[in-house]
Parts: structure tokens; sequence; C-alpha cells
């Protein structure tokens, strides 16, 4: 399950995102940079105003001085926020800030922000966990100069949020994310993905929030019609939609073929010892057979073949693969996972071995008797589920 964090600057805001179905309500003035603190009174009067209808986090900027910063997180904490977020600074101030944090971390949900454009030590990580923060949620720090995406690849951000959770920290996403970025980044598993733009008119951090956008991003997460129809909180609503139970908004669908045609990429493939060690050009030919509601010109409606080419990019992350059935198998579950994606084929062609190319075609398609229920993480979707809902 992947919760939507929605950052606001006041009460007004607060409310237009709640109505739009935000899981988490982050108070950051965003005029003040990518991690902006509000003042204390507009934050307790969005805690106020929230009523506990969502956990509230707060952004604090930080004092140099590891006391000071201390001093500052409990301020906001007491403030009644349920998470506190500050950036991390380089190391190896990094090291004895998480260090002076420790005795509150017990009492106080610490997220640790680190930023994908400023080189990342995620070897602080561990250094977090042993100090009892809650979690690390990676962003960028200039806004205006990149998403996160363009900063991190897809097997990089599934990397870090599978290191989050090995650690035992929940794990956010988060830096001038757009709506095509929403599915791709799903494909992570991350806990929280985090907005402003996307939120706000002309997609300017800036700027008013606007309702529609806030819809537009809210659809894209599954887990809103879980809070909608109030029934059980452990299914992965993934797979509830996608298997066509709740469809309502989409009565007139279409199946669309989208495609990725002969992308080739160097892999580490082959069961031969003089395959090991080596890269060889292998070829992927990908078609998906997806649903499309009729009708709509955004996200919200179609299968993007980003989807495709990030789960090639993931697989191939993790090194060395004897079998091109064993790709061809992964990336047709992986498409799979997508709720439009109704089937797949898959073809994978080595491209060195012989003048022409070998390889396999495999087809699989969605098999609706199999439909997961995920135990959700007890963390933050557990503190999400404990909300009265309005
Ligand atoms: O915590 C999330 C941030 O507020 C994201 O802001 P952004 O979408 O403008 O980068």
């Amino acid at each position: 399950m992947t919760l939507m964090l929605t950052s606001v600057a006041c009460v007004a805001e607060a409310e237009i995102v709640l109505s739009g179905g935000a899981d988490l309500i982050d108070c950051k003035d965003p005029a003040r940079g990518a991690l902006g603190a509000l003042p204390a009174p507009d934050i307790a009067a969005i805690v106020a105003a929230v009523g506990g209808r969502r956990p509230v986090s707060a952004v604090v900027e930080l004092p140099h001085d590891p006391a000071q910063a201390r001093e500052a997180i409990e301020r906001t904490a007491a403030l009644g926020v349920s998470f506190v977020k500050f950036a991390l600074p380089a190391t190896p101030d990094a090291e004895r800030l998480i260090a002076a944090l420790a005795p509150i971390a017990a009492t106080t949900r610490l997220v640790a922000v680190l930023f994908a454009d400023q080189g990342p030590d995620l070897d602080l990580l561990s250094r977090l966990v042993e100090a009892g923060f809650a979690g690390a949620l990676l962003d960028t720090a200039h806004k205006g100069k990149g998403r996160l995406i363009d900063h991190c690849d897809i097997g990089a951000l599934t990397a870090f949020v599978a290191r989050c959770h090995t650690l035992g920290l929940e794990a956010g996403l988060a830096g001038s994310l757009e709506s095509p970025d929403v599915p791709r980044l799903l494909v992570t598993k991350a806990d929280v993905l985090g907005f402003r733009g996307a939120l706000c008119v002309g997609r300017d951090r800036q700027a008013a929030v606007d309702p529609a956008a806030v819809a537009l991003i809210r659809d894209l997460i599954p887990g809103g019609p879980r809070a909608a129809v109030g029934v059980a909180a452990n299914v992965d609503w993934s797979l509830v939609v996608g298997r066509g139970f709740l469809d309502s908004r989409e009565r007139v669908r279409e199946i669309d073929h989208v495609f990725v045609r002969d992308l080739v990429i160097p892999v580490e493939i082959g069961a031969y010892d003089f395959e090991r060690g080596r890269s060889q050009r292998v070829r992927f030919n990908v078609d998906v057979d997806v649903t499309r509601a009729v009708g709509g010109d955004d996200m919200r409606t179609v299968f993007s073949y980003d989807v495709i080419m990030d789960a090639i990019r993931i697989i191939l992350a993790s090194g060395h693969i004897d079998m091109v059935e064993t790709i061809a198998e992964r990336l047709a579950e992986m498409v799979l996972r997508h709720e439009r994606a109704q089937a797949v084929s898959v073809q994978v062609e080595k491209l060195d071995v012989a003048p022409g190319s070998v390889g396999v075609r495999i087809r699989r398609e969605r098999q609706p008797e199999t439909a997961e229920v995920h135990q959700l993480l007890s963390g933050l979707a557990d503190a999400v589920d404990k909300q009265p809902k309005s």
C-alpha cells in the first residue's frame, strides 16, 4: 500500500487535499524551498483543522547545532503532528545529528529527508534505524531542476525502497513528481509518494492547490476507494480495481495494445562460463493488452509504456541472470501487476550468439482467481486506517 502525502501551506489547502482523499497532510512552506517550515501557529492551525481525520506531518528547518536541532524538533512535535520531517545534512554532521536525536525517536516519529540531487549517503539509513527513526524520504533539493526520476533511475529507487524495508524503515519518494511518474513509482512499493507541485495550478508549487490536480493524483494511487467503501483494510486495492470489481466510472472500456519495440540493452546474461562477467546485447519486444477508459485524456485512463521499460530496468539491475526465460517470466509478472494490464507477450532475444538472434517468446494472461490479499504495513498505513473518516 502506497500512501499519498500532500504538502500544504495553510488550513484552506489542507481542507482541499482532505476532500480530495489525501492520506497524509504535510505542513510545509513551498515559498521557502524544498523543505521550508511553516510558522508554529500555522502548523497548529492545520493540526486543529484536520482534527485527527488524517495524520499530519510538519517540516522543521534545523539549526546546525545538534542540541538546538533536537529542541526545534521537540517544539514542532509538541504542536500535535504525527511525524516530523527534516533534511539530513551532509556527513559527518548527519551522524552527529542522528545520534543527538536518538533519545527522542521513541516518542516522536522522525522522518529523515535525503536529496537525490545531492549525492545522498545511503549508508546513513542503517544509522537512522539504530537511532529509532520511523522513515526516510528521498526528495529533490532543487525544485525546477528535474524530477526525482531524473536524478535516480527506477532501479536505484526500487533499491532504495527495498533497502529501507529490509532495515525496517518506512520509505518515501518525492521530488517534483508528475502524474506519469505515479504508476512508475508504485512499482517500487514505496510506502509514501509525496507531492506539492503536481497538486497546484500550473504545476507551480507556490501556486494555489487545485482540487482537479489533487483528484488526478489521488486516482492514480490505489487506496482511495478503500476509505470510500469502508471495507476490509488489508486488501490490495490495486489488484481489486484491476480485476474490474471497482469500475463504476469506466463502464465503457476498450482494449488497447501498448508496446515496446526493438529495445536493445546490454545485459549480463547466460548460463555458460564465457557469458559471465560481461554484457551482451539483448532485444526486448513487449506487447501488453490493456483496458483504457474511453473519453479521458490523462494518466488515469491509460497504461504507460514507461511501466514496461522500468520493469526491464528493475529486473536487469538485479545482476547476472542465466536464462532469457527468467527475464521474460519476471517481466510478464511485473507488467501484469498493473491494474490495466490484462495479458502480455514478451520476446527476449540474445543478439550476439548467432548471426541472427536466439531467444524466447511467452504470453501470460491475468489470472482472476489468484487475487492476492496483502497485509498492510504496520506503520504509516495503520496510522491512516486509525484516523476517523470524514
Ligand atoms: O514532501 C513532498 C514535497 O512537498 C514534494 O514537493 P514537490 O512535489 O513540489 O517536489
